[in-house]
């Protein structure tokens, strides 16, 4: 059949996006690995169902390039919240429900404001930094970020012995500018690769350089594709709440596909 697909972009994040308030999208592993295919298929760095939520405006059901189902995506997220509010299902805030709980998130005519999961526990080990942020995230320092192997150390350290049999990890490199500001590379589990930028990645090392280098305040992270603002609260030590991921989503076209 038939079907009205949406492309958005968050920061370069990209994805398919389905309005599937009928509940009729016939999701399965090989379509969706196909319609997010760069070369066979539209091309995405995940899909998205919008679906009906008792309670919600409505369920954000997320899905990695590869196809299987994923844990949160902050992006992602926010592109979703931007797709509603193009649907028209709310003006200026809404509360949807993810695979990882609820969300809230406010949208201008720029900016979607996406408040995440609270986040309980970070672990610190010498070389990295590892927590959860709706999605597992792997944070560790370079001087240079540019000159990274970005896809080759990424792979090593989602399919490695610590990480790998436990489903793998997203693999973040961060580099520290300035007071507050960082920059942020990031292997991504599910798509296999580097993307332009992870919005729940940027989440876990905003929230790694708040401990290691003492920063208060909103942290400003600038990825391949674009910047992001992250904004928190430390009610106890390493444990946060109010997460905030802010910046733009983009609705990039829209077409039709068979599936
Ligand atoms: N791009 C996403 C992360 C997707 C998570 C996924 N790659 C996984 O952990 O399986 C983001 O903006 O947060």
């Amino acid at each position: 059949m038939k079907t009205t697909f949406y492309k958005y972009q968050g920061t370069g994040n990209d994805f398919v996006m389905i309005d599937d308030r009928s509940g009729s999208f016939p999701a399965s592993q090989e379509l969706i690995a196909s319609l997010c295919h760069r070369r066979f298929g539209i091309g995405a760095d995940g899909l998205i169902l919008l679906q009906n939520a008792d309670g919600y405006d409505f369920r954000m059901v997320y899905f990695n390039a590869d196809g299987g189902e994923g844990s949160m995506c902050g992006n992602g997220g926010r592109c979703v919240v931007r797709f509603a509010h193009d649907l028209g299902l709310f003006e200026n805030s809404t509360s949807f429900i993810a695979v990882d709980g609820p969300h809230e998130a406010t949208a201008t005519t720029d900016i979607i404001r996406l408040r995440m999961s609270p986040v309980n526990a970070v672990e610190l080990h010498d070389e990295y930094d590892f927590m959860n942020t709706g999605s597992p995230h792997y944070v560790t320092y370079v001087d240079n970020i540019k000159d990274v192997e970005v896809v080759d150390i990424g792979k090593d350290i989602r399919y490695g012995p610590v990480f790998g049999p436990a489903g793998g990890t997203n693999v973040n490199f961060v580099q520290v500018l300035d007071d507050n500001h960082l920059s942020v590379r990031t292997y991504e589990r599910g798509v296999e690769d580097e993307t332009y930028s992870c919005g729940t990645g940027v989440t876990a090392c905003a929230l790694s350089a708040h401990i290691r280098e003492g920063w208060e305040g909103a942290i400003t992270v600038e990825t391949l594709g674009g910047t992001l603002e992250v904004d928190y609260n430390e009610p106890a030590a390493g444990k946060f709440d109010d997460i905030y991921l802010i910046g733009p989503a983009v609705k990039v076209y829209e077409g039709e596909v068979e599936v």
